[in-house]
C-alpha cells in the first residue's frame, strides 16, 4: 500500500541483564551454583503499520516497552531482530530532552537538534523564527537549556520536530508536560502535520490524549501487543484491567491476546474507522465510552453529561459559570441505602474532588435521574469524572465506572495559580506609611 509510511515486522528487542560484581564474585566462588545472564525481552515480536494521516497512540504500563519501541523505530537503539521500513523523513522527540544539549542555549540548540535530525544549518536558519515563536519562552531562548523547565524543555523540542514537516512524527509522552494551553496548542499543530499528509505515533499515559488525538491505539504490555484498534475498545479494555489483582490481569491479558490474534478486526487495524458515518477520533472526542471497573449488578450508572447553565450538553467549561453534572441512575430490583458517588479526577488518576448523594429508597426498580450543579472553581486542565452506585452504608459496590465524560477547562486568565480558583475576598486592613521626617 503506498499510503504506508511506516512497516514494522517481528520487532524484538532483548536487553542483557548485567551482572553486579557481587554477582560474579559468587559466580566465581561457586561455579557450579553461577547465576548465568539473564537476557531481558523489552519488545517482543511487534507487528504494526502507520499510513499517511494517520494517529496511532501507544499505551501500557510502566515499562512496557513503549519507549523502547519508539527509539527502535527511530534508529536510536538497533532491534535485536525484526524490520522497520520507513518512507519519509522522521521527526522524533523522544524521552523529554534527550535530543537538546543542555550546556547550549534554545537558539544553539535548534541547530544541534536538526543535526540531529539530520537538518543542516541553512535548513534550521529558515525555521528559527517560526520555532522561537512556537515555543514561545521569551528571554529564556538565549539561555543554557539547563536551566529550563520540563514545560519548557517541551515546548523547545516540540517546536523543533515539528517544524521539518516529517513524514512520521514520534512523540514519546510530550502532551503531558506542557500546560494546558500548550497541549491544546501542540495539538492543533499535531493535526496540523496530519491534515497535510503526516503520520503521527505517540506515546502517552493520558487517556483525553489518546480519545481525542489518535485513529488507533495500540496496547503494549510486557513487551507485547495486546490490542491493537479503535481507541474507544483499547482503551476501555485498558482501564477495566488497572484495577484487577495481577493474577487476573494476567489472565485477562491472555484472553486478550489470544483474541486479538484470532479477530481480523483487532489484529489487521491499518487505516481509519468509520463507526455511523464519522471517524472514531471524531467520535471518541465527542463522546469517550466508559472505561468500566466494577460492574457486580443489581444497579448501574447509564449514562453521564455535564450540561451548562443552558442545559446544553458541554466538555468545554470556564471558571466561575455554573454547570450540572447529571447522571442517570437504573435499578434491578429492590435495594434500600443506595448512594451515588462522583468525583473529579486530574488526567493522572488524582482526585480533586467529589460528593456521595444518598438516593431515597426504592421501592421498585427503574430508573433516576440526578442532577448536582456547581459553580465551577477549576480554572484551568483536562479532567475526567468517575461515577458510583452502592449501597449497605458504601461498602457494596454495584458499578464504577470510570474516567468518563472528560472535559477541559479554559478560563480567561485571572490572578490565580494552581488549578482551583478559591475566589478570595483581598482588603487591606491596616496600611502604615511611615512618616517621613
Ligand atoms: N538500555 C536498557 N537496558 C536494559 N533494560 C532496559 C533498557 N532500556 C529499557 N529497559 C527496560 O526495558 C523495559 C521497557 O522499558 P521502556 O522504557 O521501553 O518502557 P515504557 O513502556 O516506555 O515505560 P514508561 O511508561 O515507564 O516510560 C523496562 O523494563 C526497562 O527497564
Amino acid at each position: 500500500m503506498q499510503d504506508v509510511v511506516l512497516q514494522i515486522e517481528n520487532l524484538t528487542k532483548k536487553f542483557s541483564a548485567k551482572q553486579s560484581p557481587g554477582r560474579a564474585l559468587r559466580n566465581a566462588l561457586f561455579p557450579s551454583r553461577a547465576i548465568l545472564d539473564r537476557s531481558f525481552v523489552a519488545v517482543d515480536d511487534v507487528s504494526l503499520k502507520l499510513s499517511r494521516g494517520e494517529v496511532v497512540g501507544i499505551i501500557g504500563h510502566n515499562g512496557a516497552g513503549k519507549s523502547t519501541l519508539l527509539k527502535m523505530i527511530s534508529g536510536v537503539v538497533p532491534p535485536t531482530s525484526g524490520t522497520v521500513k520507513i518512507q519519509g523523513r522522521v521527526s522524533a522527540m523522544l524521552e523529554l530532552g534527550s535530543a537538546i544539549n543542555p550546556e547550549y542555549s534554545g537558539i544553539e540548540n535548534i541547530y544541534y537538534y536538526g543535526a540531529v535530525l539530520g537538518i543542516d544549518r541553512k535548513t534550521m536558519k529558515s525555521l528559527e523564527e517560526k520555532i522561537i515563536e512556537f515555543a514561545d519562552i521569551g528571554q529564556h531562548i538565549n539561555r543554557p537549556v539547563k536551566f529550563y523547565s520540563s514545560g519548557m524543555k517541551a515546548r523547545l523540542s516540540f517546536a523543533i520536530v515539528t517544524s521539518i514537516n516529517p513524514d512520521i512524527l514520534i512523540v514519546d509522552e510530550i502532551l503531558s508536560v506542557g500546560d494546558a494551553a500548550f497541549s491544546a496548542k501542540s495539538a492543533a499543530r499535531m493535526r496540523e502535520l496530519i491534515g497535510s499528509g503526516a503520520a503521527a505515533l505517540i506515546v502517552s499515559h493520558s487517556v483525553a490524549t489518546m480519545t481525542s488525538l489518535c485513529d488507533r491505539v495500540v496496547w503494549l504490555d510486557e513487551g507485547k501487543v495486546v490490542m491493537n484498534g479503535p481507541p474507544s475498545e483499547v482503551i476501555t479494555q485498558y482501564s477495566a484491567t488497572m484495577m484487577m489483582s495481577s493474577a487476573a490481569r494476567k489472565q485477562h491479558l491472555l484472553d486478550l491476546i489470544s483474541t486479538d490474534k484470532s479477530t481480523p478486526k483487532a489484529a489487521a487495524p491499518s487505516g481509519k474507522t468509520e463507526k455511523k458515518g464519522i471517524s472514531e477520533k471524531e467520535a471518541a472526542r465527542s463522546e469517550p465510552p466508559p472505561a468500566m471497573i466494577v460492574n457486580n449488578g443489581g444497579a448501574s450508572i447509564e449514562a453521564v453529561e455535564i450540561v451548562d447553565e443552558k442545559g446544553r450538553p458541554t466538555r468545554q467549561l470556564s471558571s466561575g459559570q455554573h454547570y450540572t453534572i447529571k447522571i442517570t441512575a437504573a435499578t434491578e430490583r429492590v435495594i434500600n441505602d443506595l448512594s451515588i458517588g462522583l468525583s473529579i479526577r486530574t488526567r493522572n488518576g488524582d482526585v480533586l474532588g467529589g460528593q456521595i448523594y444518598k438516593l431515597k429508597n426504592r421501592k421498585a426498580p427503574g430508573t433516576v435521574n440526578v442532577a448536582c450543579s456547581f459553580l465551577n472553581p477549576i480554572v484551568t486542565g483536562h479532567y475526567y469524572l468517575t461515577c458510583d452506585i452502592r449501597s449497605d452504608n458504601r461498602k457494596n459496590i454495584h458499578h464504577i465506572i470510570d474516567l468518563v465524560t472528560p472535559f477541559t477547562v479554559l478560563s480567561p486568565p485571572k490572578n490565580c495559580v494552581g488549578q482551583i480558583d478559591f475566589n478570595l475576598s483581598w482588603s487591606v486592613e491596616n496600611d502604615q506609611v511611615a512618616k517621613v521626617s
